[in-house]
Parts: structure tokens; sequence; C-alpha cells
């Protein structure tokens, strides 16, 4: 187990070049899996879940190369399928949430896709009925063996386009049954389709290999199967919750940011949600710019003057991956707000380590939190915590990185989960930060 020491209450300065998105990647390198020609990608963040993901491309037989920072090249034209059904593939393939997309990809082009009860976040109930059903409604067979956990879908005469409503716009589960439909016979309609930017980057790059999908961008997408996909270079979207991380970074401790690059067409919510705390985040040609809120921030209140209330929701609504960050800089605004997570049940309880740096939290229910800010009139006070999930865990980071004092991180691999050199690039910029 890793760990962080800080040294809190400095400011920083400078520029930051956020990394390819992960949930952008880990749907990408899945897709890698659907045709037996080259497939390059670009800008693939140096993370711990996208680095094993790759991994057990490799361990199913894709030709890996690394052709430079971030980009790769993948064959899949002779994969063993076999590793699918060993114990290491079991240890695996259930340590991150991003390889269920492998089952998709490997049920349409090879008949069969197995997969152990997948990982990630331990952040409440994470089902993955939506994905498995809209197998079976693209003609496969499915079974689940309770005692391994262990999860398998078959059509080994192939699949058979069909109309589905999603039971919830499943970002995961979406992408799963793109990639099985793209090769299925026949036309798949998918409504209450997941359709955040990483999913419409995932759609692209499969028109790019030769697939016919309309709709992309929408919550109805219609897919007219095709024989058979060929090769492409895609490249990856900055990732919009690490830009997310960074704004919210700047604002606790008071840091002039540019961000560069971030791609503003794709960021949906995120610089209109920083505002509702009286964040400036300006927008300079494709860099986002936030000054030093040397006075702070204050709250706004909606128009009739009721308290104000974030909340996550399906894409184009508020992601829910950034609510413990806009939580953690509620913590020091000028005025009160409430946090509400509405799809994730364990969520918000890493609160507990923010109360114990004194900050004013009612913590409501597991779904929901009031937070009542300091203005900055107290500070944070440096602490030792751990790291509970990966969002929890860059939270508590900004929180020891604005706190008074030197503050302790353990578990870090959570946070190397999905970001990429964090101490070595917050050390670019006049972090006091030392891995141990
Ligand atoms: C690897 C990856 O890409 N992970 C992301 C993906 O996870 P993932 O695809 O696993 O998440 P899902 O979209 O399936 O759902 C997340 C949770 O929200 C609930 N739910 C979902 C949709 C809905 O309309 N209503 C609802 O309540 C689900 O029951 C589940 O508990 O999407 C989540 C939601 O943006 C993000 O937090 C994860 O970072
Ligand atoms: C919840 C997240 O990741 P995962 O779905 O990989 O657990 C996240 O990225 O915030």
């Amino acid at each position: 187990m890793a760990t962080f020491q800080i040294e809190g209450g400095h400011s920083l300065k400078g520029e930051i070049v956020p990394q390819g998105a992960k949930n952008e990647a880990l749907q990408i390198l899945c897709a890698v899996l659907l045709t037996d020609d080259q497939v390059i990608i670009e800008n693939i963040p140096d993370i711990r879940d996208v680095n094993k993901l790759i991994g057990i491309l490799g361990n199913l037989g894709v030709k890996i190369q690394k052709l430079g920072k971030g980009k790769y090249s993948f064959v899949s034209d002779k994969l063993h399928l076999e590793y699918l059904e060993s114990e290491l593939f079991k240890e695996e393939g259930s340590s991150l949430r991003g390889s269920i997309m492998i089952v998709g990809p490997l049920l349409a082009k090879y008949g069969k896709g197995y997969i152990p009860r997948p990982g990630g976040d331990k952040i409440g109930r994470r089902r993955l009925d939506t994905h498995f059903e809209g197998f079976i409604k693209l003609g496969a067979t499915f079974r689940y063996n309770k005692e391994e956990r262990f999860y398998g879908v078959e059509a080994p005469k192939g699949l058979k386009g069909a109309y589905m409503l999603l039971e919830e716009a499943s970002v995961t589960g979406t992408a799963n049954i793109v990639m099985a439909a793209v090769l299925a016979k026949g036309e798949t309609t998918i409504y209450n389709a997941a359709c955040e930017p990483y999913l419409q980057q995932l759609c692209k790059m499969l028109v790019s290999m030769g697939a016919n999908i309309q709709g992309i961008g929408s919550n109805l997408l219609k897919i007219e199967g095709v024989d058979k996909l060929t090769g492409c270079t895609h490249r990856v979207l900055p990732d919009m919750i690490e830009i997310g991380s960074w704004i919210g970074l700047a604002a606790m401790t008071k840091s002039e940011l540019t961000i560069k690059n971030v791609s503003w067409d794709n960021l949906g919510l995120i610089p209109t949600t920083f505002r509702k705390l009286g964040i400036t985040v300006e927008k300079n040609g494709d860099d986002l710019y936030i000054p030093a809120h040397k006075n702070g921030y204050e709250v706004k209140s909606f128009i009739d003057g009721s308290i104000m209330n974030i909340s996550d929701a399906p894409w184009p609504g508020f992601t829910p991956d950034l609510l413990s960050i806009m939580l953690v800089v509620a913590t020091q605004a000028r005025g009160s707000v409430l946090i509400h997570q509405k799809m994730f049940e364990s969520r918000l309880f890493f609160v507990d380590k923010l109360i114990d740096m004194g900050a004013k939290i009612i913590l409501c229910d597991p779904h929901r939190a009031t937070i009542i800010g300091h203005d900055f009139k107290s500070n944070l006070k440096a602490t030792t915590m751990t790291s509970p999930d990966i969002r929890a865990g860059i939270s508590l980071l900004i929180a020891a990185l604005s706190a008074k004092g030197t503050s302790t991180i353990h578990n870090i691999e959570q946070i190397d989960r999905g970001y990429e050199d964090i101490d070595g690039r917050l050390r670019a910029i006049g972090a006091k930060i030392t891995r141990i």
C-alpha cells in the first residue's frame, strides 16, 4: 500500500495538460477485439486501470506494440480464448470495472464472452443486468455461476439485431451492447442509451471501422449490423473528470491554473456547475483558465432563493464522478450547498475524513450531504487518512493540499487507478507532495 505525504497550504501556479480519458480508453481498448486488422490508439493515459486492461488484452493474445507516449498498436487476429477460462483471468478480470466491456466484442466476433464479477470502485451496488439483458435480446444464452461469481454469454450461431429499451442508461452497458450489435445480423435499436462523449467517441471509432450507427450523441441508437470491421486510428479525448479535479484543486488552493486543450465542447455541465459554487472558469480558445480566488468563492442560490443543490444525472446531466470533488470544494465556499449523489449508495461516506479535518458537513443519509462552507476563515487541519475510492481519494488529496500542515494519505493505488503521475504533475505546479 503506497502513501502520499502532503505539505498543504501552498498556492500552486502553472499549466496542466489533461491526460487521455480513463473511461473512454477502457471502451476503446475493448473495441480493438472487433477486428483482425491493426488499430492504432493515441492519447491512452498511463494509469493503473488502463494498464491492467492492456495486460488482459495481451493475455488474450492481442499483439500490442507501444509506438510512443500514449500511442499503441493492437492486432487481434488470433486470440487465446482459453485464457477466458483460466484462474489468471478470474483474478485479472475482476480487478477493474472496465474489463466487463470485453464481453460484447468477444460475443459478437467469437460467439462467447465470459467475465468474473468486475471490480472498480466500491461505491455501492453496481449491477450488470443492463449488459446481460441486452445480450439476451440479441439472442445470446446467459449463465451465471453464483459460487464463483462468473458470468457467461454464448451465441454460437451469431447474434440477431433486436429492439431494446434499456432499464437504465448504463454507460458500460450501452458500450457493451453497441459493440455486440455492430456485428449482429440486421437492425438493433437501443433506446435509453447512454450518450456521454466517451460513448460518442466509441461509436465514431466503430463507424470509422465500417460499422453503421445512426443517432450518435442521442439516447436512441440504430445499428445495422455488418459482416466485418476493419482497422482504424483513434485519438482519446482529454479526461473531463481529471479536468474537473484540477478546477476543484485550483479553487481550494487559491491557485491560478490553465488547463490546456480541454475539448470544451465535450465538458457538458462541468464549467456551469463549478460556477454555481462561485468559481470563475474562463474559456480561452480550447484552454480553461481558473484565476486565483484570492477572496474565496460564493455559492449562488436558485432564482427563488432556495439552497443550492448539486446532483448527478446520466449525461447530459452532471457526472456522478465529480460530486466528491464538488463536495470538498464546497467546504471552503461562502454559503451552503446540498450535494445529492443519486446514482451511487456509498460514495459519500468519505466525508467523515473531511469532518475530522474540520469541515462542516451534515451527512443527511447515504446519498445526501449538506456542506456549510468556511469561506477560508478556518483552514482544514492536516490529518492521516486512507483513500477509499478513486474520486474520494483525489478529493482528500485536494483537501490535504489546502490544509495547514502535513497530511498522509494511504492506499493511493486508488488514485493511481485514474490519475497519471499525479504527484509528478502536482510537483510541477508547485505542490509539496512525496510518494513513500
Ligand atoms: C468504467 C466506466 O466507464 N465507469 C463509469 C461508468 O460506470 P458504469 O457503466 O458501471 O455505471 P452505470 O452507468 O452502469 O451506472 C452507474 C450507477 O448508476 C445507476 N444508474 C445508472 C443510470 C441511470 O439512469 N440511473 C441510475 O441510477 C446504476 O444503477 C448504477 O448503480 O458510468 C458511471 C456513471 O456515469 C461512472 O460513475 C463510472 O465512472
Ligand atoms: C467510478 C469510477 O470508476 P470505475 O467505474 O472504473 O469504478 C470513476 O472513474 O469515478
